[in-house]
Parts: structure tokens; sequence; C-alpha cells
């Protein structure tokens, strides 16, 4: 849920209201007002888009012998214009009272629960979105992707900053591989090269493990993290606690 006031500020009035806590326990009217107060109802951080890339027909697909596989692909193929987003306006200006990380071109997001982008899912959905020619879609997500990696060194799990703990599979240099071999664009080949290098420098350097007898190093994604998830406390709560 977006911040209605700076993160200082709400985490003083919170603080305020685990003081008056009676026996260890908040009282639900005034955790309900503070909820009230300092949070904004979820949404509004992303637009639904139409990819500007995206064509009703693709003729290529009519190319699919199998027609049980020609009908997915059409399918799937339909799914774009309901899984873009942007990010909104309102989240460009003030980056500081959202849970999303801003990025600057439109992505597909995974649905559902999913609703911001996600680093190794980027990948296979950009295997889709070459399929359906929707190049400049994929190049943006590239980018998007770089972004990240000029922020923070790495693309974290997803653009939320509760993710910016969590690693997935690195799979950006599979993405412009990807896209290479669709589009033969080696310009764009060798802008990326700045993001692989420091991606591969952060992995390098933070998700590698060495044991003296081992013949050569192991890279993981991993988390950095010793609680809960903050996005599944509840879940958590309810289920395992
Ligand atoms: O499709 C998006 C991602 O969905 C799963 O992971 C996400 O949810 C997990 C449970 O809340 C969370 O631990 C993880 O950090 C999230 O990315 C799935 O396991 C991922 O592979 C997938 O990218």
């Amino acid at each position: 849920m977006p911040l209605k006031l700076d993160a200082e500020v709400t985490l003083k009035d919170w603080n305020k209201v685990i003081n008056e806590a009676q026996n260890g326990q908040v009282n639900p009217a005034a955790l309900n007002v503070f909820i009230q107060e300092h949070f904004e109802q979820p949404g509004g951080e992303l637009e639904e888009i139409e990819p500007v890339d995206f064509q009703h027909e693709v003729k290529a697909f009519e190319t699919i012998d199998d027609e049980a596989y020609r009908i997915w692909a059409k399918d799937l193929h339909k799914k774009w214009p309901t899984l873009c987003r942007r990010v909104s306006q309102k989240v460009q200006s003030n980056p500081q009272q959202y849970s999303l990380i801003p990025v600057p071109n439109p992505f597909i997001v995974p649905g559902g629960r999913f609703r911001e982008m996600y680093y190794w899912d980027s990948y296979f959905t950009i295997k889709g979105l070459l399929a359906s020619e929707m190049f400049s879609t994929v190049r943006g997500m590239i980018e998007n992707m770089g972004h990240l990696i000029e922020m923070f060194g790495y693309v974290p799990n997803g653009n939320r900053v509760y993710y910016l703990n969590r690693s997935q599979p690195p799979l950006l240099t599979w993405c412009v591989d990807a896209y290479f071999q669709r589009t033969g664009d080696l310009e764009f080949v060798r802008r990326s090269m700045a993001w692989l290098e420091k991606e591969m420098e952060f992995f390098t350097r933070n998700r590698c493990i060495h044991k003296e007898d081992w013949k050569s190093h192991l890279f993981r994604y991993h988390v950095v993290a010793g609680g809960p998830r903050p996005e599944s406390c509840k879940f958590i709560a309810y289920h395992i606690l």
C-alpha cells in the first residue's frame, strides 16, 4: 500500500502506536486509524497499457503445423495487452512513497498477485514476445533490467524495495542473446555489455562460493535475510506460526 506521508513520519507514528500497546497487544482501533491515516488503498502504481508493437495478427503463427500448438500460441499472444504495465507518473515523481521501484519502460507482469516485474520470469516472457515479434517491448524490458543493474549492481528478484536483498537466476545474458538471435541488433548487444559485466562482478563478489578442494567456483542466487518475507508475513503468521 502506498504511503501517504514520508517514511520517517510514518515510522515515528508507528512507534507511538507500539509504545501505547497494552501487554504487548496493539489496540485494533488504533491500528485501524494508523492504517487509514498513513496508507493509500493498494493499486494505482502501475498503468495497464497496450504495448506499442502489439499486432492483433502475427502471420508467423500460421506456419505452426500442429493445430493445438498453433491455437495455444495465438491465445498466449492475446495475453500481452492484458499483462503489460508501465510505472505511473505519481510513482516516478515520488518513489519514496511506494514499494515499487520505478523503471523507465513498459514491462510484462506474471499476473495474479505478482504485480511487478520479475527477473527470471522476464527471460521466458521475452522468448514469447520475440515469437510475437514485439522487439521494441523486449528491448525496453532489457533496458529496465540494465537500469536496475545501474542502480543496484544486479537485478533484484523483482522491482519492489522488499526484493532488494533477493537475487534470482541471472538470465539477462540469455535475454540479450535471445533478442540478438532474432534481430541481429549488434549495436544493442554492445550497449548491453556494460550491464552484463557489472552483473557478473556482483555475482562474483556476492554470490560466489569456493572451497579449497573444489575444482571451480559455485555461483548461486540467494537472499540475505534472517526473518520472514515481508510480502508474505500474513501468510506465514496464519499458516506456519
Ligand atoms: O512468478 C513470479 C515468481 O513467483 C514465485 O516467487 C515469488 O513468490 C515467492 C513467495 O512469495 C517469493 O519467495 C519470491 O521471492 C517471489 O519471487 C516463484 O517462486 C518465482 O520463481 C517467480 O519468479
